[in-house]
């Protein structure tokens, strides 16, 4: 048996691990792996190339994706989708694994539904977006450089008193400026889920201010479109000094840490186990209150990712 990985649309550290991992499984099973390179756009041009160890020797340590991620418009096409399965049956890979987030899902929930697919998904982005698992491949890492950016803004804040707004990416969700606002003592937290109450948090941060505080920390998901008027609003209804601070890409690099190493090579071999076991199933394999499971494709990108009531309810208690 041919199996291959691919990783499509935003890139996010454990994507390395898990190339690593599915290689030497693959091979440990006594099947031939195969690389998907650039993404969507590399499975239309035929980017197939059978993976050795010596690849993926020396790379579960890096961010990013030895193999490439894209974003491809011509995928939204049927010809090119039929392009990209035909180059699948060419090259003999009876079983897919991608590593995407919801729009890669949906990518290939289309594709299952055109051609014979047999393909898991491992829910990666650094969004923490996908329905039907409670963590997704990056997002720890991504926390641990947010948080690592938020120590050393409140060392300046604090000595200059100054108010910092602090944007984070996650699309639409607000999972990544809520566990960062949290496990980093911010004291205003802006996300598309819950609606802010300018008037009432201003009454607090001026009485604070009159008590002596001296900074203040604000974390604002992409999401909202707000940074800019928040950061307008410290300044000229608050009353203190504000600087804006767009973390960007930077979110998406680095060493991936030590629980998303574990999460990429857990995810892999059960994507890979299942991907043996079955000729023609299209799934994701998700991890749910500690517990590694399956979920169909349909189901994923037919529900919409929540965050967890008590999380939401945390944002009530920031101080
Ligand atoms: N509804 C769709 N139909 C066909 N292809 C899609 C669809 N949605 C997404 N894709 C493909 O999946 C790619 C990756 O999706 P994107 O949302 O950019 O990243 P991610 O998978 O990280 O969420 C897109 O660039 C596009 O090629
Ligand atoms: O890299 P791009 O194309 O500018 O996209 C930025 C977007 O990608 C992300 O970093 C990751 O999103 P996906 O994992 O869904 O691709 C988002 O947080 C951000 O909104």
């Amino acid at each position: 048996m041919s199996l291959a990985i691919m990783c499509s649309g935003g890139d996010a550290p454990g994507m390395n691990p898990a190339i690593k991992r599915f290689v030497d499984y693959v091979y440990e099973k006594g099947e031939i792996p195969y690389f998907v390179y650039n993404g969507l756009e590399g499975l239309i041009d035929g980017q197939i190339e059978r993976a050795t160890h010596k690849d993926v020797a020396g790379i579960v340590h890096r961010g990013g994706a030895i193999i490439r991620s894209s974003r491809s418009k011509r995928f939204y096409e049927y010809k090119y989708r039929k392009q990209a399965y035909e180059n699948l049956v060419k090259s003999d890979v009876t079983g897919l694994v991608v590593l995407g987030g919801d729009g890669s899902f949906r990518a290939m929930d289309l594709m299952s539904r055109e051609f014979d697919l047999n393909f898991v998904g491992i829910p990666t982005t650094i969004d923490n977006d996908i329905y039907g698992t409670d963590i997704c491949l990056g997002v720890d890492t991504a926390l641990n450089v947010i948080r690592d950016a938020l120590d050393k803004i409140r060392d300046t804040a604090s000595t200059f008193s100054r108010a910092f707004i602090v944007e984070v990416m996650g699309r639409d969700c607000g999972y990544l400026a809520i566990v960062s606002a949290i496990t980093s003592g911010a004291e205003i937290c802006i996300v598309p889920e819950v609606d802010f109450n300018k008037s009432v948090v201003e009454e607090h941060l001026k009485r604070e201010i009159a008590n002596g505080r001296n900074y203040i920390l604000s974390i604002v998901a992409e999401g909202t479109k707000k940074t800019n008027e928040i950061a307008q609003w410290l300044e000229n209804s608050v009353g203190m000094e504000s600087r804006i601070t767009v973390l960007g890409h930077i979110q998406r690099g680095g060493s991936p840490t030590v629980y998303d190493r574990m999460l990429a090579f857990e995810f892999t071999i059960r994507a890979v186990d299942h991907l043996l076991a079955n000729t023609s199933s299209n799934k994701v394999v998700v991890i749910k209150n500690g517990q590694y499971g399956m979920c169909e494709i349909s189901e994923v990108v037919d529900n919409r990712y929540t965050i967890n009531p008590e999380l939401l309810g945390m944002l009530n208690k920031l101080d």
